[in-house]
């Protein structure tokens, strides 16, 4: 057994590499059970990559991770103990939303009924009742995101990994998101959330970690870390975000020639 007040996850010199390109280098980090995780950064900082890892879909070049205290190069120890959303939800067009959650409810062994009254009840909370016996394909993005999002959660795992869960929502089902997220945070569900949505990571994460250039150039809670954004009056989480993912500008001349006599 491992300790109640052990991390959800912990990594140690996390590092993928892919030929030339280091999409994540020696990521130390670690999040405590049941806290929201904002995991930040900008396009093609490494979030997915680490997820990825995380999940055990890929594996490190080097260094090391546990999730809900597994090693993550044990995936079947790992995978019943997390839920994962990519940007791409994995549903089948040919399924209807409904078969597609019982589905993945018997790939969880989870009981019929307790499965059944679970879908039953997330379908009313995403308003995705009336559509539940129609053909995936002919979903919207919105719809198929919120499929994807229940079937990660449906097994009440001990940590969810979400990418973008808000992606395609309009604002009502945003909020039933954000909602949905707060609730099973407080259910002591970990939350690792990327998102680019700022206002969604102000708004729920207990930490926040800015990944850059596969650096984890800023950590801390909300606060904190707008408390160093040093861009004058109005410190949001955008502000922080942008000064400490700011490129440096080259420096003038270093690479260039000397100037003529
Ligand atoms: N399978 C792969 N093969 C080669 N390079 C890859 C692969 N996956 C990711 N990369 C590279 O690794 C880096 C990090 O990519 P990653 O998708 O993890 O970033 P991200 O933070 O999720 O970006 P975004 O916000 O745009 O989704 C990028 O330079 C990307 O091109």
């Amino acid at each position: 057994m491992r300790p109640a007040d052990a991390p959800a996850i912990e990594t140690d010199g996390l590092t993928k590499r892919y030929g030339e390109t280091t999409a994540v280098s020696d990521l130390t980090m670690s999040v405590d059970q049941g806290a929201v995780y904002g995991f930040l950064g900008p396009n093609g900082a490494g979030k997915t990559t680490t997820m990825r890892m995380l999940t055990t879909l890929t594996k490190p070049t080097s260094g090391s991770a546990r999730v809900a205290g597994h090693s993550i190069a044990e995936r079947e120890a790992v995978a019943p103990h997390i839920g994962y959303l990519p940007e791409d939800p994995p549903v089948y067009d040919e399924l209807t939303g409904r078969e597609q959650l019982e589905y993945a409810a018997g790939l969880r062994d989870i009981p019929e009924d307790e499965a059944d009254e679970r879908i039953q009840s997330l379908l009313e909370r995403f308003d995705l009742r009336a559509d539940a016996n129609k053909r995936i394909e002919d979903y919207s993005k919105g719809m198929r995101q919120k499929v994807g999002v229940i079937q990660a959660v449906l097994h009440e795992p001990a940590v969810a990994f979400l990418d973008e869960p808000t992606s395609g929502l309009d604002p009502r089902a945003a909020r039933t998101m954000r909602d949905t997220i707060a609730d099973l945070a407080d259910r002591e569900m970990t939350i690792f959330l990327s998102t680019h949505i700022l206002p969604v990571v102000d708004e729920l994460a207990d930490e926040i970690g800015v990944l850059h250039n596969g650096e984890l150039v800023a950590e801390g809670d909300p606060e904190t870390l707008k408390s160093r954004a040093e861009t004058g009056d109005a410190r949001s989480l955008e502000d922080a975000f942008l000064e400490v993912t700011r490129e440096e500008p080259q420096h003038e001349g270093a690479t260039a020639e000397p100037p003529l006599e």
